[in-house]
């Protein structure tokens, strides 16, 4: 297996102009990332795992360090990368079709593919008979499909989901968790996961990344073996989850 994404000592510091104050979020981070690999990153709030995404996506510069995606230096954003909010923006005068196909559009695609494309990812990720709906008409959920419909038809080397689960309640979250395991089975990507929830983490990765509070450097990185589907309540899911639990909580 080959490294598609490469973080080298990724430092980030804000420095507010005004007050002149610095906050160091995120401290020497290396890891990299194997073609295809579901690696989550799993970390308590507000310990710079938002702003690590945004250095991964290009939208945010690191103070020092780089990444590298396919060996490329990551300069801006780029094709080769699609995010996934929590918050997802969908144009709401837009219908759910209209929304998934507007990157295409934008992009210049020839208007049968578009719609061949769009449909296929709308039915990826089970979106059949909702086509024509407006954002104000779905559910939080199908508003998360159609972010991941729309981040697939983009085509990326790799899809950022920045905690895209956060704001559902747990029993459509728990669908969703499900949801996008089949969809990457049927789908391959490589795919980096924000979440501060142990049991999402667990639940979904082929990897996990565990970084510490601020300042924020990587813990550990532990592969998840479990067999998939995985159960929520299985003996090792547990032990692993009460593990790992510990090992955050020791370093606090
Ligand atoms: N643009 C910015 N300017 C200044 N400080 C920022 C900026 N973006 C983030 N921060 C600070 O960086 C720290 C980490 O924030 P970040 O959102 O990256 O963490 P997080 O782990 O994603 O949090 P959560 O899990 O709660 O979403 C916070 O103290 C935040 O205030």
């Amino acid at each position: 297996m080959s490294s598609i994404i490469r973080v080298e000592n990724v430092c980030k510091t804000f420095v507010d102009e005004k007050s002149k104050s610095s906050n160091e979020v995120l401290q020497n981070i290396n890891f990299e990332i194997e073609e295809n690999e579901f690696v989550v990153i799993f970390g308590p709030g507000q310990s710079g795992k938002t702003t690590l995404m945004n250095i991964i996506a290009g939208l945010e510069t690191a103070t020092s360090g780089e990444v590298y995606i396919k060996d490329k230096l990551v300069t801006s954003a780029g094709p080769d990368r699609a995010m996934v909010f929590q918050n997802i923006l969908l144009f709401p005068w837009l219908t759910v079709r209209d929304n998934v196909e507007y990157s295409m559009k934008v992009r210049g695609f020839d208007k049968e593919e578009m719609h061949r494309e769009a449909q296929k990812y709308l039915d990826l990720v089970g979106l059949q008979g909702f086509e024509d709906a407006f954002p104000v008409k779905i559910s939080g959920g199908m508003k998360q499909r159609v972010g991941i419909a729309r981040a697939y038809c983009a085509k990326p080397d790799v899809m950022l989901m920045d905690e895209p689960f956060g704001a559902l309640d747990a029993q459509t979250r728990y669908l969703m968790q499900e949801e996008v395991i089949r969809i990457r089975n049927q789908e391959k990507r490589t795919i980096i996961f924000v979440t501060n929830n142990i049991e999402e983490a667990l639940y979904l990765a082929d990897r996990i990344i565990v970084v510490t509070e601020c300042p924020s450097k990587v813990m550990e990185a532990i592969k998840i073996d479990l067999p998939r589907p995985r159960d929520y309540v299985s003996e090792e899911f547990l032990r692993l989850r009460k593990e790992i639990s510990a090992m955050t909580n020791r370093a606090r």
